[in-house]
């Protein structure tokens, strides 16, 4: 096993996302930024410089659970402070399993502004994945607005509420046409991009040969946008999700939730003369965004042919019973890790939306989270006083709460408690969806731990009951560490707290996160080995860190 070393530097840069000019945030000058690919054992390193002028910064290693190294999993006020400008900050941490993953900003909303990048882990030399393919291709998907970061967070913190909106483009490595199309012609009011092109919006192009099978890794980054990905005239094979193997399944369209990252398998069977389209369209929300388009080119076509047909259409975006179809399809590959099979403990998650003192938010059990000054990390491990909340947060929610109606009472209040769990203790967590603030909606939400993987024993429709533990799937549950509660559901999941930290766990929609839409789990922190001072010198910590006065 090698180390992998790379120096980053991090700062808005003028870039044409979707072909209009606006500002990222670029790693190097590049949007999205550098991929990092190892190899499982391997160490990866990566020097940051903050040269963003007035922001702190964080970088989250999406899916790697930081065995050991807790401090490097880049949550700002969680697990490290927030970089400051002009400081560099050292992440060192080993990636143990093979898989699609990916990297993202931590801190405020800045995921949105475009901090983001592949991170791809190979087998080790001499292992083998179970499955064989001819050649690769990485698809990360993100979604752009031409509202600044700022702008997007004042409206969501202001009274009357501002929200987003949906996006104005969905982008496939940080490339998406506004408003116009190279599939233009069969979409409604589009334009081709003809004047608009630039080299940083240009579609990307997959270049085949016939009778060939390619492994499509697909992760997601988006904002918001839950996605739905289909290959014009090809089946695709699910074989990969989160890092972990799946037992095989056929789909002709799939579902990509944010947070989560796939890999699919298709074979090049159909007719060579012809180019196929890849489209990606907008699930779970009325969209109001134009699918994001590639081309599938079969070798030796020029990439500018344009298919013979249409670009594959996303299902209805309500069409709930079709995203259940995909996601109840996911399964463990046989002789993956299985559960324990009981619990030791059992913590429910009614999500809602709500009001702090007029404010729009998002509550878990009616606290919507905050974050401390002092990260938890070192608050814990040092146990020091009056840095955040140290009663226990709810482990429930009233028997009587109608998951089906707007809360009777949409009054919460902010809090930054944490879940503590017993070192290797197994833990069940049942995600409860609910009503939102208006009548008859309820919204999808992926939610993404920090720190493991976890296995997804089951969903269902409405109220979760103790009777659904009889239902529970302890056969082959699927490991993963992003699932998704389905509007008006619930979704059950067991993971074993084996790692000594301090996790964050909650909605990966950006905006949902920044409004309150999280919790704080932490286990073993006693255990953690000697935190690097630079992560720590902020707060209360920074005392603590610098004068060496703690007894661990
Ligand atoms: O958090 C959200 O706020 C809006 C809406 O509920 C209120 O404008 C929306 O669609 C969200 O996901």
């Amino acid at each position: 096993s090698k180390a992998r070393h790379h120096k980053w530097d991090v700062e808005y840069v003028y870039w044409k996302p979707d072909c209009l000019e606006g500002v990222v945030i670029g790693i190097n000058g590049q949007f999205p930024g550098p991929t990092i690919r190892a190899k499982a054992g391997d160490t990866v390193v990566v020097e940051l410089k903050n040269k963003l002028t007035t922001e702190g910064v964080v970088i989250h290693w999406h899916g790697i659970r930081q065995l050991g190294t807790p401090w490097a999993d880049g949550t700002a006020a969680i697990s490290q402070c927030a970089i400051n400008p002009g400081q560099s900050f050292e992440y060192r941490f080993k990636v143990d399993k093979p898989g699609t993953y990916f990297y993202h900003g931590h801190y405020g909303m800045q995921r949105s502004a475009g901090l983001y990048g592949s991170l791809i882990v190979d087998a080790a030399d001499g292992d083998k994945e179970p499955f064989k393919y001819d050649g690769e291709f990485n698809f990360l998907l993100s979604d752009w607005w031409h509202q600044s970061i700022s702008a997007q967070e004042v409206g969501l913190s202001s009274i009357p509420f501002r929200w987003i909106g949906e996006p104005q483009s969905i982008l496939i490595n940080g490339r998406g046409q506004y408003n116009c199309s190279i599939a233009a012609k069969y979409m409604e009011g589009m334009n081709t991009c003809g004047k608009m092109a630039s080299p940083q919006c240009r579609p990307e192009v997959l270049q085949v040969l016939p009778n060939k099978t390619y492994r499509l890794r697909i992760a997601s980054s988006t904002a918001l946008a839950s996605l739905n990905l289909a290959i014009g005239g090809h089946n695709m094979v699910v074989v990969e999700a989160d890092g972990n193997h799946v037992q095989p399944f056929t789909v002709t369209d799939m579902d990509i939730y944010s947070g989560e990252s796939y890999s699919v398998l298709f074979t090049t069977d159909q007719n060579p003369s012809s180019n196929y389209w890849i489209s990606i369209g907008v699930r779970g929300r009325l969209p109001n965004t134009q699918p994001a388009i590639a081309i599938l080119n079969y070798r030796p076509n020029t990439p500018s042919k344009i298919p013979s047909s249409a670009p594959p259409v996303t299902p209805a975006w309500n069409d709930y019973a079709h995203s259940k179809s995909f996601s109840y399809k996911i399964f463990a590959l046989n002789g993956s890790p299985k559960p324990p099979s009981v619990s030791n403990r059992r913590v429910s998650l009614l999500n809602t939306q709500t009001k702090v003192n007029g404010y729009t938010k998002w509550a878990i059990n009616n606290i919507s989270l905050t974050l401390p000054t002092t990260p938890y990390l070192g608050a814990i491990k040092f146990g020091l006083k009056n840095v955040y909340d140290e009663e226990k947060p709810p482990e429930g929610f009233p028997e009587d709460y109608d998951v089906m109606h707007p809360p009777a009472n949409p009054n919460s209040i902010q809090g930054n408690k944490v879940y503590k769990f017993d070192f290797m203790s197994t833990v069940d967590v049942i995600l409860q969806n609910a009503n939102a603030l208006s009548g008859n909606v309820s919204e999808i939400h992926p939610w993404h731990l920090h720190g493991h993987d976890f296995w997804v024993l089951g969903y269902g429709d409405g109220r979760f009951t103790d009777k659904d533990v009889a239902k529970f799937n302890l056969k082959n549950p699927p490991l993963r560490n992003t699932v998704v509660i389905f509007p008006y559901g619930w979704t059950a999941l067991r993971f074993v707290a084996d790692n000594p930290g301090v996790w964050a766990f909650h909605c990966h929609i950006e905006p949902h996160l920044h409004m309150g839409m999280g919790v704080i789990f932490a286990e073993g922190v006693e255990r953690v080995g000697n935190i690097p001072k630079d992560a720590l010198s902020c707060g209360v910590d920074a005392t603590i860190m610098t004068n060496g006065t703690h007894h661990p």
